[in-house]
């Protein structure tokens, strides 16, 4: 196959962490015979110091001409100072919308050689856990009307949490679905008992839970439920949830795993191509020292194979080589705790992956 991959490193670690999922990209394409064609776009930080605007024309045009998208992390201090409308963070709400990416699928699971870096006590892990974060990315109050306004104290800030019925039963179709090809077992975490949007939310997901008889179906209160991610995380396998629920949520969730370096994403529309992003940030505490965890991003590439190309055993090539290395016992620096031993680089990292694809 030959297929056009646009890369959107931003900003801190993005550059590294890209590289890194290139260099496995381009083993597992020589390996199977395929021909990936990488095309860098700025984005974020870096496309503001140089265009002055965090998401330029030509990298929306270049995604959209592109078979599938890898993007790195945006944001930093440096650009912190922005307002809100040029800010990096901006251009990673504007490109999933300019590609119509509604869904973000978030697995977090915990390998079995990562148990120790768990922060979650062995009688809590058990035999591990594995779920799904369904989350919503394209509304909610990261896409809400915003502003300024006078307020019973004065001038406020005000930012809005806004769904539709078709904004949730889209999402909610792609949590059935993925629900049916796993343990089919469903949670729609939400805060119904407050918010308006959160009633609408509770009400369609209830409606579309019998069209899945088969599904065992219930919600939960989002803030019950970052409780019992911890209590007791294996009680979950798809959790269905808003775009700023699953934001927080799969951070926490990130953790329990061993490291937010190890969880990878898909974000999904209605066609194949897809943007493929750890879900982490840009880590600007880390930049430039070599020290990031490469994983969540080399794990995000082996997703694009499987949901945006249907290279289901290339995908598997990728995914069994961080099995193997970890299982090695190979470390970068964040899943080490206070251990003594040295840590790996991010490149050294990646060598290990490449040797063992
Ligand atoms: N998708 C994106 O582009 C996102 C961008 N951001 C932006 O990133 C910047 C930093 O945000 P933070 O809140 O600090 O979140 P962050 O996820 O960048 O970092 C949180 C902590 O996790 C560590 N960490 C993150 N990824 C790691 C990796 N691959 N390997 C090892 N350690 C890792 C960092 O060193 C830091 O201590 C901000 O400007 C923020 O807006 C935040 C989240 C998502
Ligand atoms: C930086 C934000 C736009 C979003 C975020 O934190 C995420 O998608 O994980
Ligand atoms: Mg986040």
């Amino acid at each position: 196959m030959e297929l056009k991959i646009a890369l959107l490193k931003g900003d801190g670690i993005g550059p590294e962490i890209v590289d890194s999922a290139v260099a496995v990209l381009e083993k597992t394409a020589e390996k199977f015979g395929h021909r990936f064609i990488f095309t860098p776009y700025l984005i974020g930080g870096c496309a503001i110091d140089e265009t002055s605007l965090p998401l330029p024309q030509e990298t929306v045009d270049g995604c959209l001409a592109s078979d599938s998208v890898i993007l790195g992390a945006v944001g930093g201090p440096k650009w912190d100072g922005l307002a809100g409308d040029i800010r990096p963070e901006k251009a990673l709400l504007g490109i999933r919308s300019a590609m119509g990416l509604f869904t973000n699928l978030r697995p977090a699971k915990l390998y079995p050689a990562l148990r120790s870096a768990s922060p979650l006590k062995d009688e809590i892990v058990g035999d591990g856990f594995d779920l799904l974060i369904v989350r919503e990315l394209t509304g909610g109050i990261y896409f809400g009307e915003r502003g300024y306004r006078e307020g019973r104290y004065g001038t406020e800030a005000f930012d809005t949490e806004a769904y539709s019925v078709t904004e949730i039963e889209r999402i909610g179709k792609v949590a059935f679905e993925a629900a049916m090809k796993r343990s089919k077992r469903i949670c729609s975490i939400d805060k119904a008992n407050v918010l308006e949007s959160s009633r609408l939310w509770r009400k369609t997901m209830h409606e579309l839970a019998e069209k899945y008889p088969d599904v065992e179906y219930r919600d939960m209160f989002v803030d019950n439920a970052a409780m019992q991610l911890v209590r007791d995380p294996k009680q979950f396998d798809v959790i269905v949830t808003s775009n700023m629920f699953g934001d927080i949520l799969s951070d926490e969730a990130s953790q329990i795993t061993g490291s937010i370096g190890m969880l990878a994403s898909a974000s999904l529309g209605a066609s194949k191509r897809g943007l493929y992003e750890p879900i982490h940030g840009s880590a600007p505490d880390i930049a430039g020292k070599n020290m990031a965890n490469p994983i969540a991003t080399i794990l995000s590439g082996a997703m694009m194979l499987r949901y945006s190309f249907g290279l289901t055993a290339e995908a598997g090539t990728i995914e069994k080589a961080v099995d193997k290395v970890l299982d090695q016992g190979l470390r970068t620096a964040d899943l080490m705790g206070s251990s003594l031993d040295t840590p790996l680089s991010c490149t050294a990292m990646t060598e290990a992956i490449l040797k063992a694809i």
